[in-house]
């Protein structure tokens, strides 16, 4: 899965699944990486793995991405295959929606069962909605915790770039940074739990999963701030791999 931050693997290596994640690779280490695949040699230089790794000559790549300019790297090796919208039985999808997103309400359903809400932590923070009959109820985008410091830190003089804290902050902060991580865990995890009462308020049987590379610090602030509404939520952060696992064994 190619995200805005991230390349989030997963890959079946004998019979158990190791999952990983590396930055967005150059060209090049991409160029490197297809040789590899072609000859049946695992890349551990450039995609390090536990254990011994050798791989099947010509390896299957999957690849969803929501970054086209990083989709395109892939599109020379011969295995590769490339998951579309149009391949995910969810009902209701518009042609601009996140193949992430898709994917994740998707492997969610299948899963958990139907109707669910996905609350994914990226780069974006986002909110996925579907019902009983597979159908796309909706959802939201916002910028995610990462992106909420990091705009603050470059586009002001003064805000400094800070990371997020490990545990739920003071709300009234006396100092510059503890006031930016206020700022932005508490209305977050404010905007997290409205979404997630309104989408109650229709669904009341729904479940809600929560993934994304910020999930642990958003479910930390909020087992603090809701511990009831904590306790109803699962946190998975495969989703978008049990979609496209999914996917992949219907075509
Ligand atoms: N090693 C890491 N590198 C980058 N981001 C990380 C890392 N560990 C956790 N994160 C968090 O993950 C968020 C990005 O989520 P992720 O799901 O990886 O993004 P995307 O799928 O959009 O590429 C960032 O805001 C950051 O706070
Ligand atoms: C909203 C997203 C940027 C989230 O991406 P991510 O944070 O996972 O990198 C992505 O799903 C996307 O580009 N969506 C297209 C617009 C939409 O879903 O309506
Ligand atoms: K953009």
């Amino acid at each position: 899965m190619i995200g805005n931050s991230r390349l989030h693997w997963a890959g079946f290596i004998g019979e158990t699944l190791q999952t990983w994640d590396t930055n967005h690779l150059p060209a090049a280490a991409i160029k490197e990486i297809i040789e590899s695949w072609s000859a049946g040699i695992w890349p551990q230089e450039i995609l390090p793995l536990k254990g011994t790794v050798s791989a099947p000559r010509d390896l299957r790549l999957y690849v969803a991405s929501v970054v086209p300019t990083q989709t395109e790297l892939w599109q020379t090796y011969p295995a590769v295959r490339i998951i579309t919208l149009d391949q995910i039985p969810l009902l209701g999808i518009y042609p601009t929606l996140g193949i992430d997103r898709a994917l994740a309400v998707w492997g969610a359903g299948k899963i958990w069962g139907w109707p669910v809400l996905v609350i994914d932590a990226g780069t974006a923070l986002t909110f996925t909605g579907a019902d009983g009959n597979h159908q796309l109820v909706g959802g939201a985008i916002l910028p995610g915790l990462g992106l909420q410091l990091k705009s603050l830190g470059q586009k002001t003089a003064a805000l400094p770039e800070i990371e997020l804290p490990a545990e739920i902050p003071q709300r009234f902060a006396l100092n510059t940074k503890e006031a930016i991580q206020s700022g932005i865990v508490y209305t977050v995890i404010a905007g997290v739990r409205d979404f997630i009462s309104a989408w109650w308020d229709s669904y009341p049987e729904s479940r809600i999963l929560l993934t994304g590379g910020d999930r642990t610090p958003i479910f930390t602030y909020l087992q603090a701030q809701a511990p009831e509404v904590a306790a109803l939520i699962t946190v998975e952060p495969n989703l978008i791999f049990w979609g496209m696992h999914s996917i992949v064994n219907i075509q």
